[in-house]
């Protein structure tokens, strides 16, 4: 896209199944920045985790997994599966996991020319100066609706009332885990889109970029 700044940096914060993910992917295909969903980054640890046998509340493990992350080498596919998020929030409490991971995150970000990154503290710890923050929810019955649907729509069988479950549980860990909780940044703007679909979503955040880089060009 033409007309953007040498550097641009998009933060895209919310609970599980609030749509995103789907909004990063698009906005970074529309402004022409890079992109990276950083829960595959806590997805990932966590799979290395499952996959060595290892226990997922072991500090010193659980770090150097994080250490050893090739952000290059997540697979949306794998990684994606409805149970890895719930070990994912696991690991993701532990302080020097976090640190591992964010490192690695913010590298991402600086990359010209910029990049739309998503998750719990994109716009409150790793990307606090990010040209737009957007803090995206949608009631919990309507994310569980979603994810019931792509897992439906997937070929797969979903029990509804356990995806509500499994869903604010992990809302509750996330928001209120002592590093990093999930919570909008102060100058976030809240996009509540339980009912938008996602072209209206989208539409919506775009205007918040646009008006961001409208006013970067007066700068
Ligand atoms: N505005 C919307 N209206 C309807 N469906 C939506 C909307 N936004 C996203 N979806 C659908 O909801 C599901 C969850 O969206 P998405 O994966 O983007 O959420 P997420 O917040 O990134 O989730 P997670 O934190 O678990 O990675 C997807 O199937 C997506 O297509
Ligand atoms: N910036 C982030 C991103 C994710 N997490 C944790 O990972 C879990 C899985 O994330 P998804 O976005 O793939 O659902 C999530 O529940 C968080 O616990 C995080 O802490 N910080």
């Amino acid at each position: 896209m033409t007309g953007m700044p040498d550097k641009f940096t998009i933060a895209i914060d919310g609970p599980a199944a609030s749509g995103k993910g789907t909004l990063a992917r698009r906005l970074a295909s529309q402004y022409g920045l890079h992109h990276l969903d950083t829960g595959l980054t806590y997805r990932g640890v966590a799979k290395a985790l499952i996959d060595a046998d290892e226990p997922l509340d072991d500090v010193a493990i659980a770090e150097r997994a994080a250490r050893a992350l090739d952000l290059g080498a997540l697979d949306r596919a794998v990684l994606s599966a409805h149970g890895i998020g719930e070990a994912a929030s696991k690991v993701a409490v532990m302080t020097p996991v976090r640190t591992a991971l964010v490192d690695k995150q913010r590298a991402f970000a600086a990359t010209p020319p910029g990049a739309v990154l998503d998750g719990r503290d994109i716009g409150t710890v790793v990307c606090p100066e990010a040209d737009v923050k957007l803090y995206v929810i949608a009631s919990p019955e309507v994310r569980a609706t979603r994810r019931w649907r792509e897992i439906e729509a997937g070929g797969g069988t979903a029990d509804y009332a356990r995806i509500l479950a499994d869903i604010e549980r992990r809302d509750a860990r996330d928001m209120g885990r002592e590093d990093s909780p999930l919570r909008p940044a102060n100058d976030a703007h809240l996009l509540d889109t339980s009912e938008m679909d996602i072209e209206t979503a989208f539409q919506a955040a775009c205007k918040l970029v646009d008006a961001r880089l409208a006013a970067r060009k007066e700068d």
